[in-house]
């Protein structure tokens, strides 16, 4: 770590210079027409050494970049010192500087165990392994029952942000995977709809709870966990019966032994493994319970691969780089102020709301981890739906608005669901290869005007132009399995990790979550009555009092 700001940086004010010298000749159509061997020149082919199926590709091509341009981007990441903090990350070295943590959420999926520095707990890691793996198998046999003896049939996350998006996240897009007489459910909203939606047709008999909280204190989780206890022994009546339908994933064994959870039904994390990056760790016992522990195990052994290429692969065919220095140009220089992820995949539908936490609190920072101001971008808005359903709601504004979003394009070649003879995911795919070229070379005035005809007014021609020059990557796997998953989490994981040391921050606090909570709780003590509502401003007060006008509880 330099100690510098990024826009301190040679590589960055090249990168000034070579965006106002340069922008103008940046234009996909002439920079395809002037190099025939542009794919070639920028893609990459990601491969696993332990397993060939797990291949895929990243097409870069279509950004707005030349040689000279990736260059100084490629300098910008080694001045930045990212492969020595990438070094110190897998060394278990507190890079998390402001809560004084190592982060090594890396270890959970290292299947030979390299870290263990015990003194954090990396060396249970197996131990933990192992009591998932026992547990899941003893619900998915049928041989863990519920207190009537009949077999577990819905399984029920309870918990919130890291604890709840990964694992909602992976289940869905893992679900061909899934054992279907297993139903796994999620609760996060403190809502009471949302826990009332979700055990409304649920039988308390057998039915399992998984708290997942890494503090254990987290309000929502908290409160939904009590309710979803009074639930169950509102049928129930012995507490005794908890036992057999309440479990706990956390750090924070005294506050797991108080809420009435035995510590042999706990499974335990650390914490040098971060919220947004805990679906590895305990945190993803309900993937596991979903798809069967050898699935899960297949999951982390994708993204150890991921990890393997970071770590070892020459940063200009180092995919989580490549995909790194692609967002800092737009977001840096161009003024791009979002990044949209779009996957081709039905299953991948919560990819974007997961990564929209992973990415977002990481590095939605403005203070660097020496204590000044940046006077640059940092982590974009990150967003995005599955294909082809945003086709037919945002494409528009992509298409022809006026605010440049740059675009991350994910499919996968073969589906899990070939119906037609595959109809429906050769038009799919088709709208995966159409979008990133209608976006990167639009449709000019000529082109209109030869379709529309003389007659055609001049608004309607302008209407129709599609200006082009949209940056975007494809990403283009076999088939979406629980490697390549693993393989394509880890890699934006990565590429977030490059952005934050590029930028300078923190990306593994989250600071910025605290004034909220705090101000709700000063608030939820002053709901009573309109004499309590004290200490606020005029728009909050008269909200409250309105509130307590019309309320009817
Ligand atoms: O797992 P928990 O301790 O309950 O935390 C759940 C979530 O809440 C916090 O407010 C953080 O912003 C998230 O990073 C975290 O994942």
């Amino acid at each position: 770590m330099s100690g510098k700001s990024a826009s301190d940086y040679a590589a960055w004010k090249t990168l000034e210079q070579l965006y106002a010298s340069d922008k103008a000749r940046l234009v996909l159509k002439d920079l395809f027409a002037s190099d025939p061997q542009r794919f070639a020149k920028f893609s990459r082919e990601y491969t696993d050494s332990t397993d060939p199926k797990n291949t895929f590709l990243l097409d870069f091509s279509k950004n707005l970049i030349d040689d000279k341009v990736f260059a100084a981007l490629l300098a910008l990441v080694k001045e930045a010192g990212v492969e020595s903090a990438r070094d110190a990350m897998f060394a278990g070295e507190h890079i998390n500087t402001s809560e004084d943590r190592a982060v090594l959420h890396i270890a959970l999926r290292d299947p030979q165990h390299h870290f263990s520095l015990s003194e954090d707990g990396t060396g249970d890691v197996p131990a933990v392994l192992a009591h998932i793996k026992d547990f899941t198998d003893k619900v998915r046999s049928g041989a863990w029952t519920g207190y009537t003896g009949k077999r577990i049939t819905t399984v029920v996350n309870i918990g919130i942000g890291g604890s709840d998006l990964g694992p909602v996240m992976v289940t869905e897009a893992l679900k061909p995977y899934s054992q279907r007489n297993l139903d796994c459910r999620f609760i996060s909203n403190i809502d009471g709809t949302h826990l009332a939606e979700t055990v409304r047709d649920a039988d308390p008999e057998t039915t399992l709870f998984i708290i997942a909280s890494k503090t254990f204190t987290t309000q929502e989780t908290i409160t939904n966990a009590t309710s979803a206890r009074d639930w169950f022994l509102g049928h129930a009546k012995d507490k005794a019966h908890v036992a057999k339908h309440f479990v706990a994933l956390s750090t924070n064994t005294k506050a797991v032994t108080a809420f009435g959870i035995a510590e042999e039904n706990m499974f335990q994390f650390w914490d040098w493994v971060g919220g947004r990056y805990s679906l590895w760790s305990a945190i993803g016992l309900s993937i596991a319970l979903a798809i069967g522990y050898e699935n899960f195990a297949e999951l982390l052994a994708g993204a150890h691969a991921m990890d393997r290429h970071f770590t070892t692969t020459p940063l200009e065919n180092n995919l989580p780089v490549i995909l790194a220095t692609m967002g800092i140009w737009y977001n840096d220089f161009y003024g791009a102020q979002t990044h949209v992820l779009l996957p081709y995949d039905q299953y991948l539908h919560k990819f974007a709301d997961y990564f929209q936490q992973g990415d977002m609190e990481s590095n939605g920072k403005f203070i660097t981890k020496q204590g000044k101001r940046v006077d640059y971008q940092t982590g974009p808005i990150i967003w995005g739906a599955a294909g082809t359903n945003g086709q037919h709601s945002f494409y528009q504004l992509l298409h022809q608005g006026t605010k440049l979003v740059p675009a991350d394009f994910i499919a996968p070649a073969t589906s899990h669901n070939p119906i037609g003879g595959s109809l429906h995911h050769r038009i799919l795919l088709s709208n995966y290869f159409a979008q990133p070229e209608a976006l990167a070379f639009g449709k000019s005035e000529e082109q209109v005007r030869a379709e529309v005809g003389a007659n055609a007014s001049e608004a309607l021609v302008k209407s129709k132009v599609f200006e082009g020059n949209r940056p975007s990557n494809s990403i283009l796997l076999p088939k979406i399995t629980p490697r390549s998953l693993g393989s394509l989490i880890a890699m934006y994981e990565h590429k977030i990790f490059v952005q934050g040391v590029v930028w300078g921050i923190n990306s593994f606090d989250q600071m910025g979550v605290e004034l909220g909570k705090v101000l709700a709780k000063n608030i939820l003590a002053q709901l009573g009555a309109p004499a309590d509502v004290k200490g606020h401003d005029s728009s909050t007060t008269g909200l409250i009092h309105y509130y307590q006008k019309i309320r009817v509880e």
